[in-house]
């Protein structure tokens, strides 16, 4: 029996052993963590992750050939296969910090792993990192191998948080990257043999490992561009009255381009976009390719461009301030099915509120007070600009409220600012909130979820990225 250990039992590590251990019966896989409150959530009925369609498929292999534990180094030493999946953030200090990746944890998971290791493994790399790195753990794992042979693969993971489960069962593709020796291609098709369990083999794409590795930032970082893209696009059509809405769809039907991830939207976030595009950065920096560098870094600052943009057209909306105004936030999560609020836009957009000294009443089905209270103080690096929206003073966050209802947050209140397009946003009785809100009343929709012209009919001014501005709008232009 082949026997697999992922170490790091996050939302990488989680899912994807999940979903090999319900493909692969005849493996057994452990996810490890040093983190005891993570791994008893794995074995208890309330996942650390929300995440649909995970709970089914946890439950239907945990305790049989899926096993979560905090034993880290006896699994570890037992396993043939090493998943490494461990978080690489940006560095926030020292030499490349702001840009360049963090590679603290996996070093020592790798240092763990030569100090344990008995017999031979395949060492691979799920977590994202920069273009060489298994160069850099080579060297760790086989500095004192007594004799071990390790091979290093790269085997990153292209999964969306929120749709986790549907893209590890029918993924694009799976990429394993390894050496080009025999050793390489015997350990490349040992993996291959895991996945084929469930995936056509012409969705398996084997390269060499540098191939691997850079493919991971490429791909993450032209998913954004097209992001960023389309969002400087939104302010072109706020300024100009045409609609965003209609653009993506008009260009997107060209083939060459294609329909998908085109939504104008306040920004992006999620824990890898922005890391990742500054790992890049750095590494073009390292390489000395500073005009490469400079074309990427434009993508992350075009979506501080846009969380700035969105809280100028709040402010300036509702008289040029929101002192001591009740707005209601609906969304703080980065994306809908989800709970990780990692660099959401909503922290910088309530942050830039909070600025302004709103009164700011937040809903979220999915995230709690003490996470959103967190995210607001917490200290953002300067990545290479000074931050146009500063994190919240201890005493500005007694502005905050968290409810767990999207009517409460809405009472009373001046504004609605949406900044996740979670479904249940679409579905709300806006008559019932427009009559007990403040008027005039505003909804600025970061999402373009709700029926603005239905909304206007209510009563409301309706702000959405990209598309023709009413005319209050109109009058009171957004500083940009
Ligand atoms: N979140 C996502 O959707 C995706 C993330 N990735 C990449 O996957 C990697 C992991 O990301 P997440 O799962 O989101 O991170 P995470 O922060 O949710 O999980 C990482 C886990 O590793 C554990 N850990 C750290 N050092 C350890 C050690 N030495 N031994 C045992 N456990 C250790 C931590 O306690 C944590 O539970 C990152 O490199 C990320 O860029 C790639 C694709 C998608
Ligand atoms: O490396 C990673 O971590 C992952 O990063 C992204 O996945 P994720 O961040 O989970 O979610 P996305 O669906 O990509 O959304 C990212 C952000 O972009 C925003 N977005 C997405 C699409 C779009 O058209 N417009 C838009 O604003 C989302 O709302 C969200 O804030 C990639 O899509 C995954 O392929 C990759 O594996």
């Amino acid at each position: 029996m082949v026997k697999i250990c992922c170490i790091g039992a996050g939302y990488v590590g989680g899912p994807t052993m999940a979903v090999i251990a319900i493909k692969c019966p005849a493996i057994e896989v452990v996810v490890v963590d040093i983190s005891k409150p993570r791994i008893d959530a794995w074995n208890s009925d309330t996942l650390p992750i929300y995440e649909p369609g995970l709970d089914e498929v946890v439950k239907a292999c945990r305790g049989k050939n899926l096993f979560f534990s905090t034993d880290v180094e006896k699994h570890v030493a037992e396993a043939d296969i090493i998943f490494v999946s461990v978080n690489t953030p940006t560095k926030t200090r020292g030499l490349g910090a702001g840009k360049a990746a963090d590679l603290t944890y996996w070093e020592s998971a790798a240092r763990m792993i030569a100090d344990v290791s008995k017999s031979d493994k395949i060492v691979v790399e799920k977590s994202t990192v920069p273009v060489k790195t298994a160069e850099a753990i080579e060297k760790i794992l086989t500095h004192n191998s007594k004799g071990i042979n390790y091979q290093i693969l790269s085997n990153p993971e292209f999964l969306a948080e929120g749709t986790a489960i549907d893209d590890l069962f029918k993924p694009d593709r799976v990429l394993i990257g390894g050496r080009e020796t025999p050793g390489g291609q015997k350990a490349i098709q040992a993996l291959k043999a895991v996945y084929a369990h469930w995936v056509p083999e012409e969705n398996i794409i084997t390269t060499n490992l540098w191939s691997a590795e850079l493919s991971k930032l490429a791909a993450n970082a032209f998913l954004a561009q097209r992001i960023s893209s389309v969002n400087a696009m939104s302010a072109l059509c706020e300024a100009t009255g045409a609609d965003v809405s209609e653009v993506s769809y008009a260009i997107g039907k060209d083939s060459r381009i294609g329909p998908k991830f085109l939504n104008a939207s306040v920004g992006f976030g999620g824990s890898c976009f922005q890391k990742d595009i500054l790992n890049l950065v750095y590494i073009c920096e390292c390489n000395g390719l500073p005009e490469v560098a400079n074309y990427w870094k434009q993508v992350i600052k075009i979506n501080d461009y846009q969380k700035s943009r969105f809280v100028n057209r709040v402010v300036s909306s509702m008289f040029n301030t929101v002192s001591g105004k009740k707005v209601a936030v609906l969304g703080f999560a980065f994306k809908k099915d989800t709970g990780d609020t990692r660099e959401a836009p909503a922290i910088d957009v309530c942050n830039g509120l909070l600025g302004d000294k709103a009164q700011v009443s937040i809903y979220d089905p999915q995230v709690t007070g003490e996470q959103i209270q967190r995210d607001l103080a917490m200290n953002k690096f300067d990545w290479d600009h000074p931050m146009h929206l500063q994190p919240t003073s201890p005493a500005a966050l007694k502005q905050v409220s968290v409810v767990w209802d999207a009517y409460e947050a809405t009472k009373d209140a001046h504004a609605v600012c949406i900044l996740t397009e979670w479904e249940e946003f679409k579905k709300l009785d806006y008559q019932k909130i427009f009559d007990n809100m403040q008027k005039p009343a505003f909804v600025f929709d970061g999402r373009n979820v709700v029926d603005a012209a239905k909304l206007r009919e209510i009563g409301f001014i309706v702000y959405s990225i990209g598309k023709p501005l009413d005319a209050w709008l109109k009058d009171m232009p957004a500083v940009a």
